[in-house]
């Protein structure tokens, strides 16, 4: 054990640490996994290692609320999974990265895009989503016309893959902001093929960045079964799409007029002594650090919001009285003249309720993203010493029975309030779906708002019903986030 009070939890082993016990309880979903430790060794607290690194699980709702509010768990472990995404396998970004580096290149990235419209209400970013929603509805009402669409949207039947089809909608909005472009219909093949890179690298991941990270020269020996052939490749193709996307931005750069993200961003390089990478783990502004800030707020935008968005009409289909009551609300307050705006939000409470709903009961990211102790300290009564994983248990805590009743049943009623007014009753909403403190997912408004609008546009102008299988969350895959396997929705018009 690392330390005299550690959570009690399974053997240690040679090289791969405890992995091989997790792996061997549900090797497909880890989070499974960690909830039978907690199980089996009757502690909401599981002590183990990941290769030579100690870890806690943490499957508490509680216990999990004080680790994302205390500022000594908001290191992030420095793991191959994220240092693969660079091209000298540096950490960069916001998502893997913490201290000084972290904390100042969080806060550029977001004063900055708060300013293009990120992460507030703005009537260009909710313009840029209506604008997305009206090519999508027209795509899937008239059938598809460019290539890149033909493989999405099935002209014969109109049935729809997903999370595919939502590939161009939400990067396009986050285009804006970063670049000042938005793609047209005819252009937007490159935003699918970002997309596919995106999805497999949320897919192929898991939730505790694979044994890769934990081993990472299994690299030389297994490229392909470590899947780090796949994963360095598909990270390389994006990073290409922003690299060019910066270069654009650089040929037409004025110090006289910023038109987005990239060029605030360029301006910083040229205060700061422009470089291309310092080389070192404690980084300030640099080039290759604005490359992987910048998938850190598109990839989500490619894949989680989409990922999200299947989940969420899998849980329609399967309860169709549910978009029904969607639907009477939306008619009653909205009608049909226009598509449902920001501003309805407070009018259409059963329909915030399905979103938040929805965002609980299949948890998008089952293991939050890993935490690191920065300092020796404790936690619900056991030692952790400084380095400690910390991997709480978002999927675990959204589902536990003393904080949502009946966990397993979708009822979005569980958030409105008691008094048959139709209130939302947002103190019954405990769920984290986005994590919380400092760590606090940096897209958690923009997600929301793109949510809302795009599941109640989509039910106030279509019916959905699924081809060739049945809705089943059993059959979800579970990679950095939780996906449904691909599927095809039949979008018929109201
Ligand atoms: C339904 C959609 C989404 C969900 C459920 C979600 C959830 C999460 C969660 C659980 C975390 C980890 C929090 C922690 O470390 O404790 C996270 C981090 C993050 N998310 Fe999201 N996310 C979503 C969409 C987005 C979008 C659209 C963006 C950007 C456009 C985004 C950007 C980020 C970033 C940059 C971080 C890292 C924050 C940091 O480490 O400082 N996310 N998200």
């Amino acid at each position: 054990r690392p330390s005299e009070r550690f959570p009690p939890g399974p053997p240690r082993l040679p090289l791969l640490g405890s992995y091989p016990f997790l792996l061997a309880l549900n090797y497909h979903h880890l989070h499974r996994a960690a909830a039978r430790l907690s199980q089996l060794y009757r502690s909401k607290l599981v002590g183990l290692y990941l290769g030579p690194l100690p870890a806690v699980l943490v499957n508490d709702h509680e216990t999990v609320r004080q680790v994302l509010q205390r500022s000594e768990f908001d290191g992030r472990p420095d793991l191959f999974l994220a240092r693969l995404r660079d091209e000298r396998y540096a950490r960069r970004g916001i998502f893997f990265t913490d201290g000084d580096s972290w904390r100042e290149q969080r806060k550029f990235f977001l004063k900055t895009l708060h300013e293009y419209g990120f992460g507030r209400r703005s009537d260009a970013v909710e313009q840029d989503l209506v604008a997305g929603l009206a090519e999508l509805i027209t795509l899937l009402k008239d059938g598809p016309v460019h290539e890149h669409e033909r493989a999405v949207v099935d002209a014969s039947t109109g049935s729809a893959l997903c999370p595919q089809v939502f590939f161009a909608l939400f990067s396009n909005v986050m285009l804006r902001m970063l670049t000042a472009t938005r793609l047209e219909r005819e252009d937007q093949a490159v935003l699918y093929d970002v997309g596919h890179c995106s999805l497999a690298f949320h897919r192929q991941g898991d939730d505790y960045g694979l044994v890769l990270s934990y081993i990472p020269w299994i690299r030389h020996v297994l490229p392909g079964p470590s899947r780090y052939r796949l994963l360095r490749e598909v990270n390389q193709k994006a990073n290409g799409v922003i690299r060019s996307l910066v270069e654009k931005c650089e040929q037409t750069y004025s110090e006289d007029d910023q038109r987005c993200f990239i060029d605030a961003y360029i301006r910083e390089l040229h205060r700061t002594g422009s470089k291309a990478t310092s080389g070192s783990d404690a980084f300030a502004f640099e080039y290759d650090q604005l490359i992987i800030g910048c998938a850190d707020f598109l990839v989500p935008a490619f894949s989680a919001i989409p990922a999200k968005l299947g989940l969420m009409l899998e849980r329609l289909v399967a309860h169709p009285a549910v978009a029904e009551k969607m639907y009477t609300e939306i008619e009653q307050y909205v009608g049909q003249a226009r598509f449902p705006g920001l501003d309805d939000r407070t009018h259409l409470p059963y329909c915030e309720a399905v979103v938040r709903e929805a965002l609980r009961i299949d948890t998008l990211v089952p293991s939050g993203i890993p935490h690191v102790a920065t300092a020796d300290t404790e936690l619900a009564g056991f030692q952790i010493p400084k380095g400690t994983l910390i991997i709480n248990g978002l999927d675990y805590i959204n589902h536990q029975e003393d904080v949502f009743p009946e966990p397993h049943t979708f009822r979005p009623e569980r958030f409105l309030s008691d008094d048959g007014k139709q209130r939302l009753a947002l103190e019954h909403d405990r769920s984290v779906p986005f994590g919380a403190g400092k760590r606090v997912c940096a897209g958690e408004s923009f997600a929301r708002n793109a949510l809302f609008l795009t599941l109640t546009t989509l039910v106030q102008q279509f019916t959905f019903s699924m081809e060739g299988r049945t809705p089943d969350p059993e059959q979800h895959l579970t990679g950095v986030i939780r996906t449904a396997p691909d599927f095809r929705i039949k979008f018929t018009a109201r």
